[in-house]
C-alpha cells in the first residue's frame, strides 16, 4: 500500500501532488522547487542559492520518509537554463559528493513552475 510523505520542513505542494510517496522500501519524491518552506518564496540570489534550497527540501522529504541523501539511487534534475549546469553541479556535489553519487538525469526544462531555476526529484530506499 502506498503511503504519502508530508513534512513542514519542505514546501507545501503548489499543485495536485504529494511531497513524496513510499511504496514498501522505496521513496519517490516530487520535484522539489527552491521554495523556502516557511515563506514559500525563493531565496535571494541565483542558481547556487536555489540549488541549495531545492536540495535541502529534497533532504527534508527523504528524511521524513525514513530515507536520506545517502540512500538516493536516482535523481532527476531540471534546470531552466543549461548555462547553470556547472554552478548547479558544484552545489549538487556538496550534497552528493562525487564518489558513489546516485544515477542522475539532468535536463533543461522549457519552463519550471513559478519560473524556478531548478527542480530536483529523487528515488531512494528507506534505511
Ligand atoms: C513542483 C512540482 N513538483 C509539480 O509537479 O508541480
Amino acid at each position: 500500500m502506498k503511503k504519502l510523505v508530508a513534512t513542514e520542513n519542505a514546501p507545501a505542494a503548489i499543485g495536485p501532488y504529494s511531497q513524496g510517496t513510499v511504496l514498501e522500501n522505496l521513496v519517490f519524491t516530487s520535484g522539489q522547487l527552491p521554495l523556502d518552506p516557511k515563506t514559500m518564496a525563493f531565496p535571494e540570489g541565483g542558481i547556487t542559492e536555489q540549488a541549495r534550497m531545492s536540495l535541502a527540501n529534497l533532504k527534508a522529504v527523504l528524511e521524513e520518509a525514513g530515507a536520506g541523501i545517502d540512500s538516493v539511487v536516482k535523481t532527476t534534475c531540471f534546470l531552466a537554463k543549461m548555462e547553470d549546469f556547472a554552478a548547479f553541479n558544484e552545489v549538487y556535489t556538496e550534497v552528493f559528493g562525487t564518489e558513489g553519487a546516485p544515477a542522475r538525469s539532468c535536463i533543461q526544462a522549457g519552463r519550471l513552475p513559478k519560473d524556478a531555476l531548478v527542480e530536483v526529484e529523487a528515488i531512494a530506499y528507506v534505511k
